[in-house]
Formats: structure tokens, sequence, C-alpha cells
């Protein structure tokens, strides 16, 4: 008999994560549970999970490996339900949170009753939620964060890493008080910045409707994210308070800043604010695994015609190579366009760039 995985929280996470770990170890059992019944169903249909549960406690005992996989603060709940449950001595718990502090906090006190508890945050997902968004291959060339405590021993890490194994991430160990700095800051923070954005652009389009029409490429790069999970994030923003209220200071100031130096209208000084900016952004690891970059894109500039797109795929088709994701950054009538093709590795990338090349297209690496 196979070994049984117990999922809870079947959402964008928890349901990729059950499609990574079913791949890589097909005989094992995935039982899922999630408060919201329609998503527990959807899950069943669409294979996601191997059976469903309305009752996670009672499936707690038997689990080899539970990955709580909702919102933070449910999760926190969860974790200190469990301490009045018995597991099997080798289970291991894990979750998929975007904060560590509260959740690992909360599963120490479930380590000292026995239970191998390791804190997880797979960096990688989408503005999009619900299992129906589940993809195996969500995780893969990502970082997986690990927050193991000083008494987790090396081998329950290294059993978790295996059973996470078909994501295709790169694990790293953090503690969770670097964990919530370091994603508050490229996580986090950018997300509220992205979500003030648009509330401030919402407000000048209510008086000109047109503003909406001319949010172009740059607009809607830097605002995607704020078409995610309400409740994610507020949970988010709740288990990391001390960390953001920091850094929404130290952004305030910088704001100020910029602002004297636009009152005085010193132009030395915003050059060299948007010179720096732009050297440490294109110093950034490209091409190299990261959490702040995507994998094996190459950007093509295309004339916005009808076509072109088949055309891109079909000289890569011949040249048998897949593309993982296709995504038009940009289209305005009549002028260029730009496709970032993602690949599913360097040797591809490097090939498509150039056959697409050949075909006298222009394309880059870095946007
Ligand atoms: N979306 C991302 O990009 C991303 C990436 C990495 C980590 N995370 C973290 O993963 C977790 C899940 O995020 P998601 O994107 O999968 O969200 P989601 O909204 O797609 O799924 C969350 C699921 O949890 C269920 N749920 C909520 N409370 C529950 C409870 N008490 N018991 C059982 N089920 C419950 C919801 O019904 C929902 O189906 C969050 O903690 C989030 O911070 C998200
Ligand atoms: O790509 C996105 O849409 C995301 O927002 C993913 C993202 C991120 O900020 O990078 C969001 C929250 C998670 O904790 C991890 C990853």
């Amino acid at each position: 008999m196979g070994k049984r995985v117990l999922i809870i929280g079947l959402g964008l996470i928890g349901g990729s994560l059950a499609l990574t770990i079913k791949k890589e170890h097909p005989d094992c059992e995935i039982v899922g549970f999630d408060l919201d019944e329609k998503a527990r169903q959807l899950a069943l249909s669409l294979q996601v999970i191997d059976r469903q549960t309305d009752d996670y406690k009672k499936e707690v005992a038997s689990a080899h490996l539970i990955v709580v996989a909702t919102p933070v603060q449910s999760a926190v709940s969860i974790l200190s339900e469990f301490q009045h449950l018995t597991f099997q001595e080798n289970c291991i718990v894990t979750d998929v949170g975007s904060t560590k502090k509260t959740i690992v906090d909360q599963g120490r006190l479930l380590e000292a009753a026995g239970v191998h508890f390791i804190g997880g945050h797979p960096m990688a997902g989408s503005h999009k939620s619900g299992v129906t968004g589940a993809n195996e291959r969500l995780f893969e060339n990502a970082y997986y964060l690990l927050t193991p405590s000083k008494e987790t021993s090396a081998s329950k890490v290294i059993q978790l890493q295996n059973w996470l194994r078909g994501t295709g991430a790169k694990f790293i160990e953090l503690n969770p008080d670097e964990h919530d700095h370091f994603v508050g800051m490229v996580s986090h923070l950018p997300h509220i910045i992205a979500s003030l954005l648009v509330h401030q652009t919402g407000k000048l389009g209510q008086e000109f409707p047109v503003v909406s029409q001319l949010a172009a490429g740059g607009f809607r790069d830097i605002t995607r994210i704020a078409s995610a999970s309400p409740s994610m994030w507020r949970d988010i923003l709740l288990n990391n308070k001390s960390t953001l209220l920091e850094m929404l200071a130290d952004w305030n100031s910088g704001m100020k800043q910029v602002e004297e130096m636009l009152k005085q209208e010193n132009g030395e000084a915003i050059y060299e604010f948007f010179h720096e900016a732009k050297l440490l952004r294109d110093d950034l690891p490209v091409g190299k695994k990261g959490a702040l970059m995507p994998f094996n894109d190459l950007y093509v500039d295309v004339p916005d015609h009808p076509g072109v797109i088949s055309d891109v795929t079909g000289i890569l088709a011949n040249e048998n190579i897949s593309i993982t994701n296709i995504q038009i950054l940009e289209t305005r009538e009549d002028i260029m366009g730009v496709l970032r093709l993602t690949f599913r590795s360097k040797e591809d990338l490097t090939i498509g760039k150039g056959v697409l090349e050949d075909h006298m297209y222009d394309t880059y690496v870095t946007p």
C-alpha cells in the first residue's frame, strides 16, 4: 500500500503541489480537504486529488505527509488545532504560506509534541487563485524556501525535499525572520505599491474614463499582481506587520526625497535616481535561477498584425522547440509589440533565439 498525503486547502498552490507530488510518487494516495465544498469537488473531478474528505481531522492519523495550503491566518489556526490530534510517528507537516514567523511559531509547538513540522514557501505563483489554475509546472526552476528549526533533523528536511522534488524547484533554507524580511521586500511591499497604484489610477479614471485605455505595457507589468486574491494578501500583511511598517516608512521617505528633487527641479539628482535604479535592475540575475526574474525568457519584437504569433510559434515548432509560456507584453495599434516566450531550458532558448533571428525577428534576453 502506497503512502498517504493530505492536502488542506485545494487552491492554486495546494492543487499544484498535489499534481507535482503525484507525478513523482504515483503510488501515493492524495487526499484533499478544503472548507469550500465546490473546491473539493472540482479538485476531484480535475483529478488533482484521488479522494476528498469533509473532515481532515479524521485523515491526519493515517497521513505520511500533510501540506497546509490555505491563506496564512487559516494555516495558523489549523496548526493550532493539530495540537489536539494524533499523528503517525514519521509524519511530516509542512505549509506553503507567504509569511513564516507566525506559522513557524505555531508549528514549533507541534514539534514539541513530537510532530515533524517544516515551514515552506514556494516562491512562485500567480495572480490567479483556485484549483482551476493548478499546474504541475508552476514551481519549475523557482526557489522553494524552507524554514526548519534547529531541532529539525536533516533527514526530515531531505524527506520533505524528496516529496517535493517533482516541483523542479531549488530548495533554500532561511530562518523565519530572514524569510519575512527578504520576502517582505521582494513580494509583499511590491504588492502594496501595485495595488495603491491601481487605486490612484482608478480615481483619475472615474473622472476621465480614457485613462484606463491609455494604460500600456508599463502599467500592466507593474500592476498585474494587484489582481490576486484579497483575502490571501490581507493575511500576508497582517502576518508581516512590523517588517512592512518599517518598509513603508522607508518607502515614504524615499518618495519624499523624489518629491524634493522634483520641487527643486534638480535634474542631476533625478537623473542619478533613475540611473542607479537602472544599474541595479540591469544587474539582477537574469538567466540565473532567482526569485526575482523569470527563467529562460526570450523577448521578441513583433509587428502588430494577424498571424504573427502563429508565425513565431511555427518557426519554433519546426525546430522541435517547445515553449512553456507565451505572453504579449504590449499591443498598440500599428506599433511594434513584444512577445515574451518562456522555454524549458537555456539550450532551447539559445536555439530558439537563433532560428527566430534567422527569420529576421529582433530578439532580446533582457526586456
Ligand atoms: N498565489 C501565490 O502566488 C502564492 C505563491 C506561494 C505561496 N502562496 C501561499 O499559498 C497559500 C494558498 O494560496 P493560493 O494561491 O493557493 O490561494 P487560493 O485562494 O487559490 O486557495 C486557498 C484555498 O484554501 C481554502 N481555505 C481557506 N481557508 C481554509 C481552511 N480553514 N481550511 C481549509 N481550506 C481553506 C480556500 O477555500 C481555497 O480553496 C497562501 O498561504 C499563500 O500565501 C501563494
Ligand atoms: O507571480 C505572481 O503573481 C506572484 O505574485 C507570486 C508571488 C510573488 O510575489 O512573487 C506572490 C506571493 C507568493 O508568496 C510568492 C510568489
